[in-house]
């Protein structure tokens, strides 16, 4: 049974891609499941004038392209708790017409004055916009109520910046009160990490350097820059993927076992083991990363002659580095980490890369068998859901040779359409107050400081760009990275 939640949402940048594409058709989701029902109300804010009918034909529109019946009476009831304010953040004084606005919801819909802040829009505005909510009254003063920042990415380009950033937030909302925004957090099977791992001893017991040899995390995209070109070209992939979503990845992945399952103790968890997390020097960085550039295929432009891409980008579409804890738990076993854009196919998968029997006894002087393969435990995050444990078997005939064979566990496609999309998930949490699956400020500052330290040796170096083929699985140097140490990618091209 849902449990229905009462507040009132202020979209900043209501009338943006994601907010259309992403968050209405959530808060829907959320509607539909009886999480939001008579008291909640939106107020969606740009600069561009509207009137509430255009603005909820848009968000029925919204919800239309999501796959719902726009003329259903449900989703007709549902845009009617919407309301459109033309609103410059920049502008001070346009903050007191939200502020009437506000109250005015806040009455009609008896929201007992719980406020959820979205920061939907570029991050140049997110230190102004919660400093004015502040300065201009727009946080409710019931001491019952909550107000709550929800943050979308990119939070900084750097440490400097992040925590500049952070700065200006924490003079308006506390540590508790901000929700940042890492939409991996909010998929199924990044959730499923924390299950897999404190709920089964067989997992969990194993899960340490004596008995693994590697971690592997693979970010694969098929589709280039798309029409964000100016957002990434001043990004690139070390910053838009690997500072927020595969450091969260990893930090779930090395964390220690949490006191009790709360948002406080995971984030305590994952601070401790991004402290542990070795920040390289100049030498250990230009070892440790790799990056690349996609060049042309057929018709397929290369990187540089996408739209609004200058032609001397030295932007990098692709990221591999090997990452090192130093702790009791870790010590010795690297975690390689991988994305790019246009590569083979669209995927996330985890492979935990387990260490070969010390003594491998079916190799004995006579025998034909092939040495034992490594036992490998794969979290398919997507596009399928699953888990994969690879074995050695006996091959079933008279003689005695052994095989690799997998245990195989995939959700189910009926399942799966009932799985929650991340941003319906974090929107829900959000409502809870539960901050588990957001970042928190000690975590991205810590992720900024690892990454910093490699964004500083690449910009010392002009990179030979471009470096890899669309569809494969990125510039060779990735393929050197891991045979280095001995070691291959487990999924490869083909496998
Ligand atoms: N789109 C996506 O898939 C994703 C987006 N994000 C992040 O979400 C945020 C929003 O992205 P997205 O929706 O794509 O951006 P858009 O450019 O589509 O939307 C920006 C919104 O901000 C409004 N806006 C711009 N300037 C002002 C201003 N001075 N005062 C008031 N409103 C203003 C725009 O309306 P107007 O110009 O009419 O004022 C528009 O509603 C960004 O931080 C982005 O990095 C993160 C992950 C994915
Ligand atoms: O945050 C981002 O993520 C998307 C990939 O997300 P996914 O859920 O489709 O795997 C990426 O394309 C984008 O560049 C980045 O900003």
């Amino acid at each position: 049974m849902a449990t229905e939640r009462k507040a009132l949402f202020l979209f900043f940048g209501g009338t943006g891609d994601l907010a259309y594409r992403k968050l209405y058709p959530s808060l829907f989701n959320l509607y539909q499941k009886g999480n939001l029902r008579s008291h909640f109300a939106v107020i969606g804010t740009s600069r561009q004038a509207m009137d509430d009918d255009k603005f909820r034909a848009a968000v029925r529109k919204s919800l239309a392209d999501s796959g719902n019946r726009a003329d259903s009476k449900e989703v007709s009831d549902f845009s009617s708790h919407f309301y459109y304010q033309a609103h410059d953040v920049t502008n001070t004084a346009h903050y007191s017409v939200l502020k009437e606005a506000a109250e005015k919801l806040d009455k009609k819909y008896k929201l007992e004055g719980n406020r959820i802040f979205y920061l939907s829009m570029a991050p140049q505005f997110f230190g102004t916009i919660a400093q004015d909510l502040k300065s201009q009254g727009l946080m409710s003063t019931n001491k019952d109520a909550f107000n709550r920042l929800v943050i979308e990415k990119p939070f900084g380009r750097d440490y400097d910046s992040a925590k500049q950033l952070n700065d200006a937030l924490s003079k308006s909302f506390d540590e508790e009160q901000i929700f940042r925004i890492d939409h991996y957090l909010g998929k199924e099977m990044i959730q499923n990490i924390e299950a897999l791992r404190f709920g089964n001893t067989l997992v969990e017991s194993l899960w340490n350097n004596r008995y693994i040899d590697n971690i592997q995390v693979t970010l694969s995209e098929k589709l280039g820059v798309e029409e964000r070109a100016s957002y990434y070209d001043n990004s690139g992939a070390l910053r838009d993927m690997v500072q927020n979503h595969i450091m969260q990845i990893v930090s779930l992945l090395a964390m220690e076992q949490p006191v009790a399952f709360t948002d406080t103790d995971i984030r305590a968890e994952k601070v401790k083991a991004l402290r542990s997390l070795r920040v390289y020097n100049v030498a250990d960085a230009a070892t440790n990363f790799v990056r690349g550039q996609y060049g042309s295929i057929n018709d397929q432009p290369d990187y540089r002659h996408e739209d609004n891409v200058p032609e001397d980008s030295t932007t990098e579409t692709f990221v591999a580095g090997k990452l090192l804890f130093d702790n009791y738990r870790w010590s010795g076993t690297p975690f390689y980490v991988r994305t790019g854009k246009m590569l083979a196919d669209k995927f996330t998968r985890v492979d935990v890369v387990f260490k070969r029997p010390l003594v491998d006894i079916f190799a004995f002087p006579q025998s034909q068998n092939t040495p034992l393969a490594a036992n490998v435990l794969t979290i398919f995050v997507e596009p399928h859901a699953g888990f994969s444990l690879q074995l050695n078997a006996k091959t079933n005939d008279a003689g005695f040779s052994t095989e690799p064979i997998k245990l195989d566990y995939l959700v189910d496609a009926e399942k799966s359409k009932e799985t929650p999309e991340p941003y319906e998930r974090l929107l829900h949490d959000v409502l809870k107050g539960d901050g588990t699956n957001f970042s928190s400020w000690p975590e991205v500052s810590y992720a900024w400081k690892f990454v910093d330290q490699i964004r500083r040796v690449w910009d010392l170096q002009e990179p030979q760009f471009p470096n890899y083929t669309p569809h494969s699985m990125g510039p060779a140097a990735a393929e050197e990275l891991i045979q280095r140490d001995h070691r291959e990618w487990i999924y490869r091209l083909n496998n």
